[in-house]
């Protein structure tokens, strides 16, 4: 045995030095040309041979070193396959540090099967001879992905394969995407290199979802539907020459989910929030700064719109009236830089135009403008034309409908016993859904706490009930009043307006009797 092991050795020794000496009499024999060309044949003989494809995959494209958008991608679709498949994989930090994504390490190969088709991506960096002893990762090092697949699914896999791979990964990366809600807001603002406000961010987490959303369901679904076809219409506002924007107006009284709604949109498209102070912001080129600066798949919401902008032009409102209220007991300095602040303060009606269609809005695409309202009627015509708020939608008192969701979010129950005299109560009396939701607080989780929420609503609604009798008659008492005050002050002018006749007539009278003017 140990003798035919040694003569293998010898055997394999004697081989690789032919195989050395011919190389060498090749190269120094045969002239460059010759080579070059028994080389190409080869090369052209091996490929006959070898019936795989190799596709390069690099980490930075172009001139000028651009992250590939197709490295990123496919990056997303392996981490998803490799996390099962590959044996040596490689852990990154991902969603502002709070949870980990699993990919495959370099030099690992993994199989991936689509449509019957077998296809082998491998993960690789090349690193400068320089470096390639380091512990630290170069800074010139490339990372590129290798596909191989057979030679006659070349056209399967260009024309169907990467394409696939592409929307795959680009779905992934939406999916692992921490969203953000950015603010310009005072407090949490701090002065740009240019002064003025600037975004800062925190990530955003609203658990808010258009099924916890008490809303009729049949308007829930028309939202849903026109949110969708917003981010799926790229194509078709190139198609039409419009900025790819949408404008949301909602409007109704305080309670009714207006906020709620916002999250439960950014929640449903995956898209940030950048949430607009508009009474600190100076002026309409610092608001022009700010929409520049927010990214595309967003929605810019500018909340209670009545009280930031006064459609004048002059800006005033929540900040200005909850100043007003701190400031009783501030020291005068402060006052007084608060009042300098809002004098500084000049972002008009036709700078907000201009912010919502002009042609600063054209500057990115995929960004939904919301403006939320109690006061619908006091909003100028021209800011919610259609075109500018493409849709208004009206977040009303809690129905029955909404209540059901409530009860099954706050509950978990679809229904009782009390539900017919909740929906005979709700049809007279006009509760926010906050105030429903307030009710079905619950302090423990026994069934007996669900009848005790439930009744309490109802003891609420027949208070509100009574209360807006009460209210609806002292209305109709103020109104008689006033009517009836009004019809005593005609009829006295009416009596005094007949006496004034009447002393005229006996003058007129004397003058033409006596020639006397008094
Ligand atoms: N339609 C709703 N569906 C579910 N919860 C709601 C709804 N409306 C209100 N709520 C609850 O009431 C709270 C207050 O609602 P929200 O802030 O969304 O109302 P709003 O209309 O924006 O009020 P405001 O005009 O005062 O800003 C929310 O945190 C939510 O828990």
């Amino acid at each position: 045995m140990m003798m035919m092991k040694g003569e293998m050795w010898s055997n394999l020794g004697s081989t690789m030095a032919a195989i050395m000496f011919t190389y060498a009499m090749f190269r120094q024999y045969f002239p460059p040309q010759v080579q070059d060309y028994i080389f190409r044949y080869s090369k052209k003989l091996s490929n006959l041979l070898y019936p795989y494809i190799h596709v390069t995959f690099d980490e930075y494209t172009g001139e000028r070193m651009k992250k590939s958008e197709a490295f990123s991608a496919i990056q997303n679709y392996l981490s998803d396959k490799s996390s099962s498949n590959a044996k040596r994989l490689k852990a990154d930090v991902i969603k502002d540090s709070q949870s980990l994504v699993l990919s495959m390490d370099y030099n690992e190969e993994i199989t991936d099967e689509f449509d019957g088709v077998k296809l082998w991506w491998s993960a690789n960096r090349s690193t400068p001879k320089t470096q390639q002893f380091s512990f630290y990762p170069a800074a010139d090092e490339k990372r590129f992905y290798v596909l191989k697949f057979h030679k006659r699914d070349r056209e399967f896999v260009t024309g169907t394969y990467l394409k696939h791979v592409m929307k795959e990964g680009k779905a992934i990366a939406a999916d692992n995407r921490q969203r953000r809600l950015y603010s310009n807001g005072a407090g949490q603002s701090f002065h740009g290199p240019r002064g003025g406000t600037t975004w800062t961010h925190v990530s955003f987490e609203h658990p808010a979802t258009f099924e916890t959303l008490a809303m009729d369901e049949k308007k829930k679904k028309e939202i849903k539907k026109d949110l969708l076809k917003f981010s799926n219409g790229k194509d078709y506002y190139a198609k039409v020459g419009k900025a790819w924007k949408r404008g949301y107006l909602l409007y109704g009284p305080p309670g009714t989910g207006k906020s709620t709604m916002v999250a439960a949109m950014a929640n449903f498209l995956n898209y940030d929030v950048y949430d607009l102070e508009l009474t600190t912001v100076k002026n309409n080129v610092e608001l022009r700064r700010l929409l520049i600066e927010t990214s595309n798949k967003s929605i810019i919401v500018i909340e209670d719109i009545d009280c930031s902008l006064d459609l004048t032009g002059q800006r005033e409102g929540k900040k200005k009236k909850k100043e007003e209220k701190s400031e009783e007991g501030t020291d005068p300095i402060s006052a007084m830089s608060k009042n300098e602040e809002r004098k500084e303060s000049e972002v008009t009606l036709s700078g907000l135009l201009n912010f919502i269609d002009g042609i600063w809005s054209a500057c990115g695409g995929e960004r939904i403008i919301v403006f939320t309202t109690n006061h619908v009627e006091k909003l100028d015509p021209a800011l919610i034309r259609r075109g500018r708020m493409d849709k208004h939608i009206e977040m009303s008192y809690c129905r029955f409908e909404a209540f059901k969701v409530l009860a099954k979010n706050y509950l978990d129950i679809d229904s009782h016993p009390l539900f017919g005299e909740i929906e005979r109560l709700l049809g007279e009396t006009d509760m926010t859904p906050a105030d429903v939701a307030e009710n079905l607080m619950l302090k423990s989780d026994d069934d007996e706490e669900d009848e005790a929420c439930l009744e309490s609503l109802i003891e609420a609604l027949k208070a509100a009930k009574e209360e807006a009798r009460k209210k609806a008659e002292e209305e109709a008492r103020l109104l008689k009043a006033e009517k009836e005050e009004k019809e005593r002050e005609e009829a006295e002018k009416e009596q005094s307006g007949k006496e004034n006749g009447k002393l005229e007539a006996i003058s007129a009278q004397e003058v033409k009797e006596n020639g006397v003017v008094h």
